[in-house]
């Protein structure tokens, strides 16, 4: 049995709050996070010299709350460059305390020991894919949500920076389109987050936001603020 089950069924938007830096991890308890959001994403690429230290006791005190472990890439937001047999690791450690995993869609071919230690776990996944310059076409935004899909994850997610209010609205179109995966969107940049809350009411299961004072994507409303924000919007069918 996963450390806590987790599942996209619920059509409820959900709200991940992101922690930027270990001291926030250290400070939070189950309670507060209850008062921000759904589910508390640690990104152990940016916290790498205290996990190595200290393993999972970063983040012990903060059971039953879901979390979500990412260990992002170069290439889709880390200021660090760990390479993907590193990343795997660190995801691998963490399994046992999961809720959720993210892999990025294009790293699954070359992380299938994390999917399958996921999947002896009964540890869902979440398939993502940034652009920091700029929103992806249409094109590539179906193949990799297709590559997710097939891969076996749970949702797919899409992360993109919005130059125009066309970027806006064309994101939204995709979201509100038919996947068959739970789809998750978001924008960076000036439009995030007039886009997240626009793709939360198109459907966008899990919505990120910070907690504590370190965005950890340009653009995060604070989890609190947008899941108060998702709460009075109304689903746009
Ligand atoms: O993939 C995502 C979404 C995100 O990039 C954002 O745009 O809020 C923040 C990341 O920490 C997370 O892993």
């Amino acid at each position: 049995m996963p450390a806590q089950s987790f599942s996209f069924k619920n059509p409820i938007s959900l709200v991940a709050g992101s922690f930027g830096d270990s001291q926030t991890i250290a400070s939070e308890t189950p309670d507060s996070l209850r008062q921000q959001c759904d589910i508390a994403e640690i990104r152990l690429d940016l916290i790498f010299p205290e996990f190595e230290a200290k393993g999972s006791n970063l983040w012990k005190h903060l059971h039953p709350f879901p979390l979500l472990f990412t260990a992002r890439c170069h290439s889709e937001g880390s200021p660090f460059d760990f390479n993907t047999g590193e990343r795997a690791e660190m995801l691998k450690a963490a399994i046992a305390d999961a809720a959720l995993i993210d892999i990025e869609a294009k790293n699954a071919s070359s992380m299938t020991s994390v999917i399958s230690a996921a999947n002896a776990a009964g540890v869902p996944w979440i398939a993502s894919y940034h652009d920091f310059d700029q929103l992806p076409s249409r094109q590539k935004l179906e193949t990799h949500a297709e590559i997710a899909r097939e891969a076996g994850a749970a949702a797919f997610k899409c992360a993109a920076k919005l130059r125009t209010m066309d970027d806006l609205t064309a994101l939204a179109h995709f979201q509100i389109s038919e996947h068959s995966i739970p789809v998750a969107t978001m924008g960076m940049g000036v439009l995030a987050p007039v886009s997240r809350l626009l793709c939360a009411q198109a459907g966008s299961v899990l919505n990120y936001g910070y907690v504590g004072k370190t965005e950890t994507a340009p653009g995060q409303w604070s989890a609190k603020q947008l899941r108060d924000c998702i709460h009075s919007l109304h689903p746009f069918h």
